[in-house]
């Protein structure tokens, strides 16, 4: 059964008495969909997306249904023993092709990006942006279920920031879950399923005002699509938390007050999901207390 990666009641903060910089995570990441992170300097934003990236661990709560996952980190390690061609064509045997393929993969991601000039200088001599395009090389490389990317446009040129755009198109479209962080209001506007702002430690859904989230009563929708199908962006966008419950089943929780609009994105969409259930979110609290 295909798992969706969800962090369940997830925190961090750094060292003993450190600050929680996140606390009380409930997030689902469903396969193929896309999610802008965002927020001002500092609030956690690149932590997130490392817990996400499985480079970090949280300080509580749990992660599980990580897929395959690739990762630009914010600032990538320049001072690497190779040169960008045998770096990524040493990534690629790693990732299980073969020497062949593994040079002809790093040599296509190398052309996209407009760095196949360079592909045989060093890593430490590489301009900035150059040793972006390798940095974000190596993430598409590897082909992943989860493709984690922390201002990864930052320094690439015109042409380079383009085809990374298209790269996310063909990767959600192939069904890779894609989360972003970046600066520029414009990157990718209008693609994202969902966009979370990190605010006071936690995360809130664009769209949603800050106080009408966690109050209020909620109701679980359990529906079902095609098999494989993807949920409605438009559910995804509607829906508190997300989980397939059997491959095309999927039990949506949503604020009572919002309930009519998923109902309606899911109706509505083509071909629509059927509605198996409708009620009452259950309270964790009063089922473990029976
Ligand atoms: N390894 C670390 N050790 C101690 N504190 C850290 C560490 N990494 C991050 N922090 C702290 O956690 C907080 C959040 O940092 P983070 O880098 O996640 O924010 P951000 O939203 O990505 O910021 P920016 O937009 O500037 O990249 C900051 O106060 C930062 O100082």
């Amino acid at each position: 059964m295909r798992r969706d990666l969800r962090l369940d009641n997830v925190g961090r903060r750094y060292g003993l008495r450190g600050p929680w910089v996140l606390r009380g995570i409930h997030l689902t990441v469903l396969p193929g969909t896309l999610i802008r992170v965002e927020g001002p300097n500092g609030t956690g934003k690149s932590t997130l997306l490392r817990l996400l990236a499985g480079m970090d661990a949280p300080t509580e709560g749990r992660i599980t249904g990580r897929p395959r996952t690739a990762y630009v980190p914010e600032r990538f390690p320049t001072a690497l023993p190779f040169t960008a061609l045998g770096y990524l064509t040493h990534l690629g045997k790693v990732h299980g092709l073969s020497h062949l393929a593994a040079k002809r993969a790093a040599g296509d991601w190398l052309d996209r990006f407009g760095a196949a000039p360079y592909a045989r200088t060093p890593m430490a001599q590489l301009s900035k942006g150059s040793s972006q395009k390798v940095a974000v090389a190596q993430a598409l490389l590897a082909e992943p279920g989860l493709l984690v990317l922390d201002e990864a446009w930052t320094g690439l040129d015109t042409d380079a920031r383009a085809e990374l755009e298209r790269a996310v198109a063909e990767r959600t479209a192939g069904g890779t879950a894609v989360v972003f962080v970046d600066h520029d209001p414009r990157r990718l506007a209008g693609a994202p399923d969902a966009t979370y702002t990190v605010r006071d430690a936690g995360l809130q859904l664009r769209g949603e005002p800050a106080s009408a989230e966690p109050e209020g009563p909620r109701v679980a929708v359990v529906v079902q699509g095609p098999k494989g199908g993807r949920l409605p962006a438009d559910a995804i966008r509607t829906a508190a938390s997300a989980e397939e419950l059997t491959p095309g089943t999927h039990r949506l929780t949503v604020p009572a007050s919002h309930s009519d609009t998923l109902l309606r994105a899911l109706l509505t969409a083509r071909p629509p999901w059927h509605v198996v259930s409708l009620g009452p979110q259950p309270n964790p609290d009063l089922e473990s207390r029976r």
